[in-house]
């Protein structure tokens, strides 16, 4: 690490007045699927202790399913969607039992908050969602948080924790989100088969360099591996927040992280943040509707930041309101942005690739002569 790294990085840590913690399956639990006690009552003396340090809290815990297979006193995960959805309904509720008994042994209260991400697309639930968020935390209660893993379907998924505390670290407005999981944090290759790997100590930008390191889940326990979080440092990173990735199991690891040691991987968060509703465009939805534009009216939002005007619409793939939030697809089936629509899918079929003058002329009306104004746009690629 250069000296002005570590300086951005304590100044950083020494500046923490809310993190959001995520433990994983693979610390949580045992080689047998079954939860490691030990480890997470000594996970949550951790937090209780950090708390006590005047620092706001957020658990964002796996292990439902965990859990569930342990008070079934089944010999392995279930195989099914149903069985994994019962034993996560089961589990769930024994999980949130063990966290609220041992932080209540520190004086500390608990509240449960199961999300999916259909409570993020919806910008009115989004943001009720950080009301209850912040009413918790002003009590000094600590949130524990999962994927509402009993009823969830694919098409709401967030599918892996990692993506699931990256957004609710961007929801809560985080100074950090930290990822405890079973290595010491990132390496430059897959430590579980290259013995030589070494460890990343500091990054100060998620390029296509770390995206090449970071390989698959470790274990058949963990989803994601790596690539999760990856993205979920992403995601932090560009709603203002700092990520550390570090060893669950190893000693004292989340004070050694809020004293600045250096342990894990540190990545910072981007110079340039997009602003609470561009990251909720960005990341949060995650848009089912398309519109497909032409090349001149990608380089006028890419290049130039510019709206999109009907005159460079192709198509419109699915029905939607006003108000909704559109994957915005070049020609090469690439998506390149997300935008707010001020038309219908109706109206924007009957106006694409004409003159925004001709608007009023064919739909008897015109609110905007842009479909989607450069202020409601968050451009993914550059
Ligand atoms: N470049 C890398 N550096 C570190 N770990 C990596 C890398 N690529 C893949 N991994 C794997 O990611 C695993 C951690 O992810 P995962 O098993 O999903 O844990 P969790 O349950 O904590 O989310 C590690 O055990 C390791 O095998
Ligand atoms: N929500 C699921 C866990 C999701 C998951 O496996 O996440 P992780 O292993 O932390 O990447 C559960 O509670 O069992």
């Amino acid at each position: 690490m250069t000296e002005s790294e570590v300086k951005s990085k304590e100044l950083h840590i020494s500046n923490i007045k809310r993190i959001v913690v995520k433990v994983g399956t693979s610390t949580l639990t045992h080689s047998t699927g079954l939860l490691n006690l030990s480890r997470i009552e000594n996970i949550v003396r951790q937090l209780a202790d950090i708390h006590n340090r005047g620092v706001e809290v957020v658990l964002v815990t796996s292990g439902a399913i965990g859990a569930g297979v342990g008070k079934l006193g089944l010999d392995e995960r279930p195989k099914t969607i149903p069985e994994k959805q019962a034993a996560a309904a089961i589990g769930q509720g024994v999980l949130l039992h063990m966290y609220s008994k041992f932080f209540s042994e520190y004086g500390k209260i608990t509240g449960q908050i199961l999300l999916t991400r259909d409570d993020m697309a919806d910008r009115n639930r989004f943001l009720n969602a950080s009301n209850t968020f912040t009413a918790l935390l002003d009590k000094g209660v600590i949130p524990v948080v999962n994927e509402n893993d009993a009823t969830v379907v694919d098409e709401i998924k967030f599918g892996d924790n990692d993506t699931l505390s990256a957004m609710v670290a961007s929801l809560v407005n985080a100074d950090l989100l930290v990822l405890l999981t079973d290595i010491d944090g990132l390496y430059d290759s897959n430590p579980k088969e290259n013995k030589d790997a070494k460890r990343i100590e500091y990054v100060g930008k998620i390029d296509e360099s770390i995206d090449h390191m970071a390989k698959g889940a470790g274990s058949k326990l963990g989803t994601g591996g790596m690539i999760t979080k990856i993205k979920a440092c992403k995601i932090a990173s560009f709603s203002g927040v700092c990520t550390v990735i570090a060893n669950g199991s190893e000693d004292n690891i989340l004070n050694k992280i809020m004293d600045g040691e250096e342990v894990g991987t540190f990545f910072q968060k981007t110079e340039e943040t997009l602003k609470a509703k561009k990251h909720w465009m960005a990341f949060v939805t995650n848009p089912t509707n398309k519109i497909y534009i032409d090349d001149g009216a990608q380089r006028a939002l890419l290049e130039n930041r510019k709206s999109l005007l009907p005159a460079g619409i192709v198509k419109v793939d699915g029905q939607f309101g006003k108000g909704e939030v559109l994957a915005i697809f070049n020609m090469n089936n690439e998506e390149i942005a997300h935008g707010v629509t001020n038309y219908n899918s109706t109206h924007i079929d009957m106006i694409k690739g004409i003159d925004s003058s001709e608007i009023e002329r064919i739909l008897g009306y015109k609110d905007y002569d842009e479909v989607i104004h450069a202020n409601n746009l968050v451009v993914l690629r550059k």
